[in-house]
């Protein structure tokens, strides 16, 4: 693997042109996208006898890591505010076609686009990878509208939305078109979309297990915890969510063994699976528990 310090350093240069990016954004894409990697390495070994792709090439480490720091940003531009509305549609607009950006400030986004593009093993994936992104962005502007408006989400309208808010699917989408990893042609299996959904459930509710006390003090909603104790205040909600989270475990594992997916996605899902103990625990900066102090996170 790369160096790290020569991997973030490669992030930071790229979302400067970014209005609103912060350190953390990258330092947060560099943590979560070494552990993936890592996790990947020897099954992305493998298949390099296929691809022809080697799991250690910087280009596509770092455009792996530029891609994962942009999901933390768009999600702050939408929680925080980081750019005025105008420029956030802008900025969808460019990174869901793939186009440049209408409004001057943002090249970063045309610039990992381009280099994505021309990185595609397939190109399926880069289209995918577009549209993926669309839904990312169109998920996050739901959750923030509804935990705005007057009508709240049922904990399944939730749930259902998460499945596109916690990106689960650009992550994988982004390893394929890097890595060849053949994910436009699994999607066409009914076994595999049911892996993506049952894998980015799993996700949501770690997160938002995860993610309870800091969300609350922050005043965020957009929590399943959240959602469900506002709906039914005598609620065990922590119970249930486990609980909730160790079904989904359950059927995903299920579904696992069935299948047998091809190298390497039997450690990718398991690595995302994991992604509670190996990831959040671990990260101080975004995910650090201060809030249950009554702190919040420090402004981007
Ligand atoms: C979109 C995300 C960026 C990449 C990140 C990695 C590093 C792969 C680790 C698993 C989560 C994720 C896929 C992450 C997905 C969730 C996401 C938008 C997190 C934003 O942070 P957070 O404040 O906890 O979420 P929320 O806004 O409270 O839902």
């Amino acid at each position: 693997m790369i160096p790290t310090e020569s991997a973030l350093q490669q992030v930071l240069e790229w979302g400067r042109s970014l209005t609103g990016f912060a350190d953390e954004h990258a330092v947060e894409a560099v943590r979560g996208g070494q552990y993936i990697l890592q996790r990947i390495q020897p099954s992305l070994h493998d298949t390099s006898a296929r691809t022809g792709r080697d799991p250690q090439d910087e280009k596509l480490i770092v455009a792996f890591y530029r891609e994962l720091a942009l999901l933390f940003w768009l999600d702050d531009c939408n929680d925080l505010g980081l750019i005025a509305p105008e420029q956030l549609a802008a900025v969808e607009q460019a990174l869901g076609q793939g186009g440049p950006c209408a409004i001057p400030g943002f090249e970063g986004c045309a610039v990992l686009r381009a280099s994505l593009a021309a990185l595609a093993y397939d190109r399926r994936d880069y289209t995918q990878l577009l549209n993926d992104t669309q839904c990312y962005c169109a998920a996050l502007r739901a959750e923030h509208a509804q935990a705005a408006g007057a009508q709240r989400w049922s904990y399944a309208e939730y749930l259902h939305n998460s499945i596109d808010s916690i990106a689960y699917a650009n992550v994988f989408c982004c390893l394929s078109l890097l890595w060849g990893l053949d994910m436009a042609t699994l999607r066409a299996r009914p076994a595999f979309r049911q892996v993506l959904r049952l894998i980015s459930t799993i996700g949501r509710l770690q997160n938002d297990l995860h993610g309870r006390a800091k969300d609350r003090s922050a005043g965020e909603a957009d929590n399943a915890a959240i959602l469900l104790l506002q709906r039914y205040p005598a609620m065990p909600v922590e119970d249930f969510l486990n609980d909730e989270l160790a079904g989904h475990e359950r059927m995903l594992h299920r579904v696992m063994v069935e299948e047998r997916f091809p190298a390497p996605w039997g450690p990718l899902i398991e690595a995302m699976a994991a992604i509670r103990a190996k990831y959040y625990e671990t990260s101080i900066s975004r995910y650090g528990n201060h809030a249950a102090g009554g702190g919040q996170r420090a402004p981007a």
